[in-house]
């Protein structure tokens, strides 16, 4: 493709990404499937353009300023993700002379809100929580997340799968905590691989993966993910159940429980029963009452853990947005520890760093439900064969960090209910 051809193309694309009407990766994906044209390296080098603008986005709307010509067009200059010398042979003199004087600009030196790139209410609610942290952060969710994969224990090993990487060209190593996870610099296509094919690996990130250990779910048990979406949490707890006892995925999203089909019939698990619900009040989980070993409540949430792959959502959300969001998951955990039986365990997780959908929630529950007993998050890593369990939690609850643990951003709390 004409150099200029991709790069209006890119334009375009910011067009639709900036004006946050929907996810940015949805956004990517149906631009791509109006246009059949594009080869891997053009898809690549679109949606990481795309991607890099949201997340620099105030720093690059203020270089932007001082050039000329369409807005969207000198944003996907400044965030170009492709082959520098096939930008230059598209770029008209003016515009080359204007990127030249802007990649002089000492970018250390520029304000503070220009090099954290975040929204002030998000600054200012996170720089006092991570205190000396806080620009380590900046720097981590500025770039994007390797690949973690987690091997279905179920039936692959994780030697075996790593060596069948590597026969395919692909390096792969154990993820640091997780015993069960790979991580992989890049993107390669695992799609077309057999590995994958056959269900012997998933992708999810290594944050995931711990968060499904605290469940404890065992052979034979009767458990519930309850905001089980397309089931990434949900294939982690059917594995470790080793494909027995029974698994219900409720959601209220059906078209998300949909995607968990191809997931499910690829991972050959049989344990488990996908059920969409109305609401977190539906009949079909008055039933349960009572009887449940482990519950999962991974709950709505802003999504601010994954900013990595997600820069759109620091744009997207809101804090009004957030408060509201607050009584759902009140309720949803409410209604989610009904089910669990005397002597059953109840985990809320989020993939979210702010306090308010975290330690509050739990906090709340925990004052309004005075027979549980909280679990201490780092024994029951240690119990699951974590490594430096101690060094993921925060006081009783799980605390992953992206600059920290080169995870997402979770939160998790553990609650035992008493006899
Ligand atoms: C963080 S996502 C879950 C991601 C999923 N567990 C995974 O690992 O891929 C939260 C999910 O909660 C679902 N949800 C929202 N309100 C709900 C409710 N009242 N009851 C059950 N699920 C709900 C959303 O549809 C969404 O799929």
């Amino acid at each position: 493709m004409h150099p200029n051809a991709l790069i209006e193309h890119a334009t375009e694309l910011l067009h639709r990404v900036l004006r946050f009407d929907k996810p940015a990766d949805a956004v990517v994906s149906d631009f791509f499937r109006e246009h059949r044209e594009f080869g891997p390296r053009e898809r690549a080098t679109l949606a990481e353009t795309a991607f890099d603008v949201l997340r620099q986005r105030l720093l690059y709307q203020h270089l932007a300023q001082s050039g000329s010509g369409e807005m969207e067009r000198r944003l996907a200059i400044l965030g170009w993700h492709g082959n520098a010398g096939f930008l230059r042979a598209a770029l008209s003199d003016a515009e080359r002379a204007w990127l030249d004087r802007v990649g002089q600009i000492d970018r250390a030196s520029l304000p503070e809100k220009l090099r954290h790139n975040l929204p002030d209410w998000l600054a200012e609610t996170l720089q006092p929580q991570l205190g000396d942290e806080f620009w380590p952060w900046v720097e981590r969710v500025s770039a994007p997340a390797p690949l973690d994969l987690r091997v279905n224990t179920w039936q692959a090993d994780r030697n075996a799968v790593q060596a069948e990487l590597a026969a395919a060209g692909i390096d792969a190593q154990p993820t640091p905590y997780s015993p069960i996870g790979l991580r992989i610099d890049g993107k390669p296509a695992l799609q077309k691989l057999d590995v994958f094919k056959r269900g012997a690996v998933e992708v999810q990130d290594e944050g995931s993966q711990l968060l499904v250990m605290l469940t404890g779910a065992r052979r034979g048990e009767m458990v519930v993910d309850f905001c089980a979406g397309a089931g990434g949490k949900t294939l982690a707890l059917g594995a470790q159940m080793r494909n027995t006892g029974r698994l219900y995925a409720f959601d209220v999203s059906g078209h998300r429980l949909a995607a968990l089909k191809p997931r499910l019939a690829r991972s050959g698990l049989s344990n488990v029963y996908p059920v969409q619900i109305a609401h977190e009040r539906d009949d079909r989980i008055q039933r349960l009452a009572g009887k449940i070993d482990r519950v999962l409540v991974d709950a709505p949430c802003s999504g601010l853990g994954t900013l990595r792959r997600n820069p759109d959502l620091k744009w997207r959300q809101s804090p009004e947005g957030i408060a509201d969001m607050r009584p759902k998951q009140a309720a949803i955990l409410k209604a989610a520890a009904r089910l669990v039986k005397p002597g059953g365990r109840l985990v809320y997780a989020t993939c979210s760093p702010l306090e308010a959908e975290d330690e509050d929630v739990a906090r709340e529950f925990a004052e309004s439900h005075p027979n549980w007993a909280a679990l201490p998050v780092s024994s029951l890593l240690e119990a699951a064969h974590v490594a430096a369990a101690q060094t993921l939690v925060a006081g009783e609850y799980l605390r992953l960090w992206p600059h920290r643990h080169g995870t997402d951003g979770f939160f998790a709390a553990v609650w035992q209910k008493g006899g």
